[in-house]
């Protein structure tokens, strides 16, 4: 703790760091609306919006592929119409200017049509950084995570099953070389591991005035990470992803233990075949990446020293 700063919370012993207990019981979550969105990753992605009966949060969804869609947005709700189906983004195939049924019957290329989910798809479970995804933030490598996150996606859809990541050292042995065809990033709307982008702007300060991201939690009185991912955990069975649907499992991008013991369910209800770890770009490439910084450096020396996360230091990882 930083001389001068008035430190009173009881220091959390690293052991209990993270160990949020899961959810009990899986959230209800309901997609609200879809979209295609062609994206400067190479690929087009499907945009799912979802509610659910925790929070009034606009929780995401980014979907890789053709093989991946959601229950609950498919099914007929009450008075709608075909153009209502459409416009909320329940229709089989592809839109194009005139069509007027949403079903398969109404569809130009039903090569589009849902296609069958081929090996364990990549799945990353991100939470909302505004200051590191939109404002180039270099505290923190959040938006660097978010870009590979997609681009390993992409990658391992279109490449041969033998080489399908282009970037030295993203995937590692942990990580199956079978073919995917699919990959989503939940996007969770959890700011500041949930604690707020106000609060987490007082956070910065207080790092500024000599605590490490950890400690600056917790004077403010708040836990050291304040996320669960029951929403994650429901919106990845709403997408076909949970256990009775695929029982081939996902492959979980993450260096979190906490997202690891936790986004499968409190019944097991997603099977994580394997962790994929996330080893941040400058570590990969001896620091020829854009984004450094000693504030980065803490943050992940922090995670990595003080919040139990599964990655090796800088010097192993190079
Ligand atoms: N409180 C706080 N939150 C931060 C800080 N820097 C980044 N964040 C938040 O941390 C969250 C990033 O979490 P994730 O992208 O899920 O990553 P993670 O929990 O570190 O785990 P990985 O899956 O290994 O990347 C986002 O909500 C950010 O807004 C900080 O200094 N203080």
């Amino acid at each position: 703790m930083a001389p001068g700063l008035d430190y009173s919370p009881m220091v959390v012993p690293t052991k209990d760091i993270g160990q949020q207990a899961p959810n009990k019981r899986l959230p209800i979550v309901q997609c609200q609306v879809r979209a295609r969105v062609p994206t400067t990753t190479g690929s087009d992605a499907w945009m799912y919006l979802y509610s659910n009966d925790e929070d009034d949060k606009e929780h995401l969804a980014i979907v890789f592929g053709d093989s991946i869609w959601s229950r609950s947005l498919n099914s007929v709700w009450e008075g709608e119409d075909e153009t209502q189906r459409m416009v909320r983004g329940a229709y089989a195939g592809n839109l194009f200017p005139g069509r007027t049924s949403s079903g398969s019957e109404g569809c130009q290329k039903c090569d589009q049509l849902p296609v069958a989910l081929k090996g364990a798809p990549l799945v990353r479970v991100h939470s909302e950084c505004f200051t590191g995804e939109t404002a180039w933030s270099t505290r923190c490598d959040c938006g660097e995570q978010f870009d590979e996150a997609g681009r390993m996606m992409v990658a391992s859809m279109g490449a041969p099953a033998s080489s399908g990541r282009s970037s030295p050292g993203s995937l590692t042995e942990e990580t199956s070389v079978e073919e995917r065809c699919a990959g989503v990033i939940v996007y969770l709307r959890q700011e500041g591991r949930g604690i707020g982008l106000k609060e987490k702007l007082k956070t910065f300060n207080v790092q500024d005035l000599g605590c490490d991201t950890l400690e600056a939690n917790l004077y403010l009185n708040h836990p050291a990470d304040a996320r669960n991912f029951g929403v994650a955990t429901a919106i990845l069975v709403d997408l076909g992803l949970g256990s009775n649907d695929n029982p081939d499992g996902i492959c979980l991008l993450t260096n979190n233990p906490n997202k690891l013991r936790t986004v499968g369910g409190p019944a097991g209800e997603v099977k994580i075949k394997e962790r994929v770890p996330m080893v941040p770009l400058a570590w990969q490439t001896g620091g020829q990446t854009v984004i450094q910084s000693p504030e980065l450096e803490g943050y992940l020396e922090t995670k990595l020293a003080r919040m139990g996360h599964m990655l090796e230091s800088r010097s192993v990882a190079q």
